[in-house]
């Protein structure tokens, strides 16, 4: 299959050298030091169990691509406008060519078929710790990886052809994949969990160990994700992930863990706050559902959006 990855950082480089080792066609999109270092020395991936470097081809003009199958657009949420006219330009010198989207947060789905159209668009999620430690350098932690994806628009009763030919491809290469027939589901799933773990790990610089020993702390969390579940209920979405199962989930993470969202706003990097908490703020205005905590966590996180603030 032929793939083009948009925005090959982390996880765009992770998954994209994954197909490359399988022997699939990708370009991955990039650009400054990091596109350099690609079509230099290739993507080096180090891990516990190893690193690797892969050969790969690089570039930063979407029209030197060619036709695609599989646009996997990897880019932070707060750059995906700006990722939009290579993703469209990939879409229109392809043939029925999809577009998975593998943000955190519920929205690129739209924002990406406001461009291309709902029939080009998949929805997904990605499960995995990994980042970019250097150009051309990715870095994971611990072993786990998953791509969850499916149908976010049309027909979400049961998994389509193309899903399932994704999925194949995906697990031929080695990449634990699971395909739902309603990626709503699942994209909401993943943010009922993760919204309120970076707002509340987020807005207290504490690491999860801390705060779940903590009954007000763990209270707060509830809230949040309750919240979230009433959301994606007013929006047709029955989120799989109910109060008790997300105390025990939170209960098996190592104490030290921080959502990325800590790590990032430690290291006075832009955040994902409006994907992650402004989302269900003014979603869930529009649906007429009160969602209080997840609008304290926004507001005290919304002034470290663009980076560290400058005094
Ligand atoms: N990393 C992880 O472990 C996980 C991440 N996620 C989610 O996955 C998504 C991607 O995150 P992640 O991979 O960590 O992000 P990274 O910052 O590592 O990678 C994004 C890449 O996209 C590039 N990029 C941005 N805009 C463009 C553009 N217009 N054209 C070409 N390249 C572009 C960036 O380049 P530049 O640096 O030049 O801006 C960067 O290399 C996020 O929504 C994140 O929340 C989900 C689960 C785990
Ligand atoms: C799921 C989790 C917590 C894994 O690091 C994550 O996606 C994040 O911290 O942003």
């Amino acid at each position: 299959m032929r793939f083009a990855i948009v925005g090959s950082g982390a996880v765009g480089g992770y998954f994209g050298a994954k197909l490359v080792q399988a022997g699939h066609e990708v370009t991955f999109l990039a650009r400054g030091a990091h596109l350099e270092a690609l079509r230099q020395k290739g993507l080096e991936i180090r891990s516990p169990v190893g690193d690797v470097r892969v050969p790969v081809r690089a570039e930063s003009d979407p029209a030197r691509v060619g036709p695609v199958d599989v646009v996997m657009l990897a880019v932070k949420t707060y750059d995906i406008a700006g990722a939009l006219p290579a993703v469209k330009t990939l879409v229109e010198s392809g043939d029925k060519t999809v577009v998975l989207t593998l943000q955190n947060g519920v929205d690129s789905p739209d924002e990406v078929a406001s461009a291309v159209g709902q029939e080009a668009v998949l929805g997904g999620s990605a499960y995995i710790s990994v980042a970019i430690t250097a150009p051309g350098v990715l870095t994971q932690t611990g072993m786990h990886h998953r791509i969850t994806f499916g149908e976010f628009f049309g027909d979400t009763t049961r998994l389509s052809p193309r899903v399932e030919t994704l999925r194949d491809t995906l697990a031929g290469a080695g990449i634990r994949t699971d395909a739902v027939p309603d990626a709503r589901v699942s994209l909401w799933d993943k943010l009922v969990f993760l919204a309120p773990f970076a707002g509340l790990t987020g807005s207290t610089r504490l690491p999860i160990g801390l705060l779940r020993t903590c009954p007000p702390a763990l209270d707060t969390y509830l809230q949040a994700a309750s919240e979230i579940i009433r959301v994606a209920a007013a929006e047709g979405v029955t989120v799989t992930r109910g109060p008790e199962s997300l105390v025990r989930e939170l209960q098996g993470l190592p104490p030290q863990m921080r959502a990325s969202l800590l790590v990032d706003l430690e290291q006075g990097k832009r955040l994902e706050v409006e994907a992650l908490m402004g989302s269900v703020v003014r979603r869930g205005r529009s649906a007429g559902v009160p969602t209080p905590v997840m609008a304290t966590l926004y507001g005290v996180l919304a002034p470290y959006a663009s980076g560290r603030p400058q005094s």
